[in-house]
């Protein structure tokens, strides 16, 4: 960048009343400009970092290969100084030329921005969930971003999350098993204010009876024979700050229902062989694909504690009410297959796709994620085919070929005898004879395909 390209004390005046840090590199990613409020919250002296090449200067910075590529990133997180920036970054481009690229961040109101800017927080959320993942074994599972679908059942599903997860109000999730219940309900604790605490997930079908209490609540040393020596946490006290993710709500036992209930109406509650209650701050998202009107007919299930969770409800539907995402849900599960097992598999067969698309999936999302794990492990072709599918599949298939054979007889038959009919004047016996069946099979067959007689 020569000289006369830009007049540094110009740029000051501009740079240094606005709120953002500036940094200029030539294409060869040395610094040609750095703005004085930039080196302030590096805390470097400016003297020393012109001419520097940039990556010596400002850690994990893309600046240098903003030059190479020629394209602008934009609102992208930047980590530096043990905070989050914004960064900009746009190559400076003359006559077809790349001549450096200037970057700009923002350090001030990042707080302001984070609620305003919601790229900007699916950004973070992201980000805390990768560092998450490899922080906490067995920790957050999913990301929203991994919440496929492009059926509007779905993307009216993604907005709602967004909506419900500000605030604490409770969730009642409530969908078949395996349609992603689980994953709606990260996605409502990463984008509410809890974000940064626990998610914690009880399945309350999984706990025997006898010990779910001591699960939830926990115990103070030496509630009962046999319990550790300084007392248990349990997963309310791990929820704390956070949200606790209730799965199969309905097969809570009735005892701990209504200590459940008084949890989320006082926000308190006792550990096992506590003489004093706790304070707990704590939100509550259940989930079931159990009916819960009929559990509390059958008394089951306390009324109270049904409206107490059910504040907002959400449905999520069964696959085989949504099959647009079929397509797409292949290929995400193709792709998490592959980068886990490192085998090369491109694409599922035409044969299968439509297979899958036909099928009714009972297991629904997990059922389908299963079958494309199984096909990329038995594939050995770079292509999943027919023979890579489960029995049952294959099976389904035959059927479905020998329904459609059959369906097509019976439509066929169905023309002949209307053509026949009408030749006849509808003449049941004349069309009977022409055809060579018996009266009686006519009238059955007319009744059967509901043939009109005129
Ligand atoms: N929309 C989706 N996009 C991508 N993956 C999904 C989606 N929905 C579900 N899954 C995947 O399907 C599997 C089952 O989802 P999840 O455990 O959330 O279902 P669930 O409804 O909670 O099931 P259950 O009622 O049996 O507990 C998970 O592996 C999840 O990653």
């Amino acid at each position: 960048m020569t000289e006369h390209f830009f007049n540094n004390k110009l740029l000051d005046i501009v740079f240094e009343s606005t709120y953002y840090g500036t940094v200029i590199v030539d294409i060869n990613g040395k610094i040609q400009y750095m703005s004085n409020n930039y080196c302030e919250f590096l805390k470097i002296e400016r003297e020393l970092v012109i001419g520097k090449h940039v990556t010596n200067v400002i850690e994990n910075t893309r600046m240098h290969l903003v030059v190479q590529t020629g394209k602008a990133e934009m609102a992208d997180l930047h980590f530096l100084h043990n905070d989050f920036v914004i960064a900009n970054r746009i190559p400076i481009i003359k006559n077809n030329e790349i001549l450096g690229a200037i970057g700009i961040i923002t350090f001030r109101d990042l707080a302001d921005w984070k609620s305003m800017n919601s790229h900007i927080n699916e950004l973070l959320i992201n980000y805390k969930f990768y560092q998450k993942e490899q922080e906490i074994p067995g920790g957050i599972k999913y990301s929203s971003h991994d919440l496929i679908g492009k059926s509007q059942e779905i993307q009216q599903l993604k907005d709602l999350v967004k909506r419900v997860a500000v605030g604490n109000i409770s969730v009642l999730i409530r969908g078949e098993s395996g349609t992603g219940k689980e994953i709606i309900a990260h996605s409502i604790h990463q984008f509410s204010g809890r974000m940064d605490k626990p998610f914690v997930k009880v399945n309350c079908g999984a706990i025997p009876e006898q010990l779910i209490e001591s699960e939830l609540f926990g115990y103070e040393a030496g509630a009962f024979t046999g319990a550790k020596k300084g007392g248990k946490i349990g997963k309310f006290e791990l929820a704390d700050g956070g949200t606790i993710f209730l799965d199969e709500i309905g097969d809570m036992p009735l005892h701990m229902q209504v200590k459940l209930l008084r949890v989320l109406q006082e926000n308190e509650y006792e550990p096992v062989g506590s003489l004093y209650p706790k304070k707990i701050n704590v939100r509550v998202i259940a989930a079931t694909n159990r009916p819960l009107e009929k559990l509390i007919e059958q008394k089951l299930f306390r009324e109270d504690l049904f409206y107490r969770i059910n504040a907002v409800q959400l449905f999520v539907p069964a696959l085989r009410d949504r099959r647009e995402d079929i397509p797409l849900l292949v290929e995400h599960f193709l792709k998490k297959a592959t980068a886990k097992i490192g085998k090369r598999i491109t694409s599922v067969h035409p044969e299968v796709l439509s297979l899958i698309e036909q099928y009714d999936w009972p297991g629904n999302i997990r059922e389908l994620e299963n079958v494309i794990n199984a096909g990329v492990h038995l594939s050995s072709n770079g292509e999943i085919r027919i023979d890579d599918l489960p029995h049952y599949l294959k099976n389904y298939k035959l059927e479905a070929e020998e329904r459609s054979l059959k369906d097509i007889v019976e439509e066929t038959e169905k023309k002949v005898i209307e053509k026949v009919l009408k030749k006849f004047n509808f003449d049941k016996n004349r069309a009977a004879a022409a055809l060579g069946i018996g009266n009686s099979t006519i009238y059955d067959k007319i009744k059967k395909y509901q043939i009109l007689i005129k």
